[in-house]
């Protein structure tokens, strides 16, 4: 038996319950190659954590089974620490991973995939920390590895969580609710420290990975390893032109219009001029409320992945396409 002992957390709930069944697989599989592992799932996110937190200091990794919203959990309790994040994708739309690359719907290959790693070079990666900053909020902070949605995106976020239809559904039918009654949202903005200024903006999403709804390329050149992030607004345009806008997205071809602005940044503080109360969305999960600061924390998480062997592969697929 090898001296390495994983911690498994999947997320019974995502992809409507079948990351629980993968999970299981990917145990039984990481045993069969001799890796000790520690089922730290629960019956809530919360559960999970507490488990993971307290055995974390004596995991080599942490691999978590579910979407996007349990990577994010997994990062908040590796960033920091030498334990490296595994991930198994079984959620409903997986962004990060697709960014990263890693195989979806194939619980074998990932399992090779981790094991393959475990004997690789660690390759850390950023990740986005969310800080509530209003003047009555509750002191709250979220680590995310993805994006934070601030704008349009972040109200069909909140939609798309709420809603009953199937997956492939829940999010275009968000979308077209939303698109009904949106008009610009009224944002202030500090960036980097700099001087306040404001904004009216129809999507504003701050990205260090920059694909997110189901693989949409929003920052088709973001980086998540770069200790930079991406500002993307979209300003100046109605519903009709955002309508046109959001087919484009899976491309990554809307970045050339007039509309589309996409800014480097470390630190970003922002909040309505009006006052309204709007959630910050990350990862697919609900934030804090604005005004909050968002920030860069580079090379915070120690990622059980090849990354450059994931590249090579995808400049191979997409040059044979
Ligand atoms: N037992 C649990 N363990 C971990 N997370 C849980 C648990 N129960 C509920 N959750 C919550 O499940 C939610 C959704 O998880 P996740 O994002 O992984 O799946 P998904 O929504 O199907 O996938 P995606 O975000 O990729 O579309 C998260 O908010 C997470 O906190």
């Amino acid at each position: 038996m090898s001296r390495l002992r994983v911690g498994l957390l999947s997320n019974p709930s995502a992809a409507q319950g079948a990351a629980h069944r993968v999970g299981r697989q990917v145990a039984h599989l990481l045993r069969l190659a001799g890796i000790s592992v520690v089922d730290l799932s629960g019956p809530s996110a919360h559960v999970a954590r507490a488990r993971a937190e307290e055995v974390r200091d004596s995991l080599t990794a942490l691999v978590v089974v579910g979407g996007d919203g349990t990577v994010s959990l997994g990062a908040e309790i590796v960033a920091d620490s030498p334990v490296r994040l595994g991930i198994v994708p079984a959620g409903s739309g997986n962004d990060f991973a697709r960014a990263l690359g890693l195989p979806i719907n194939d619980p074998e290959e990932s399992t090779r995939a981790l094991l393959h790693a475990l004997s690789r070079p660690v390759v850390t990666i950023d990740a986005i920390e969310i800080i509530a900053t209003g003047e009555h909020a509750l002191p709250h902070r979220s680590l995310a590895l993805g994006n934070v949605n601030l704008g349009f995106d972040a109200l069909v976020n909140a939609r798309a969580n709420s809603s009953r239809a199937g997956t492939t559904l829940r999010y275009p039918r968000a979308v077209m609710r939303e698109l009904r009654s949106f008009s610009p949202l009224p944002f202030w903005l500090e960036i980097d420290g700099g001087e306040r200024i404001e904004m009216d903006a129809t999507v504003l999403t701050l990205c260090s990975s920059g694909i997110y709804g189901g693989g949409m390329q929003m920052v088709p050149g973001a980086r998540i390893d770069d200790g930079m992030l991406e500002l993307l607004s979209v300003t100046g345009v109605g519903r009709t032109e955002l309508l046109r806008f959001f087919p484009r997205v899976f491309k990554g071809t809307h970045t050339d219009l007039d509309a589309v602005d996409i800014r480097p940044v470390r630190e970003l503080t922002l909040g309505l001029r009006d006052g309204r109360a709007l959630r910050a969305y990350a990862d697919g999960e609900a934030r804090s409320l604005l005004p909050i600061t968002a920030r860069v924390r580079p090379g915070a998480v120690r990622l059980l992945a090849d990354v450059a062997a994931l590249r090579a592969e995808r400049a191979v697929d997409g040059g044979a396409q």
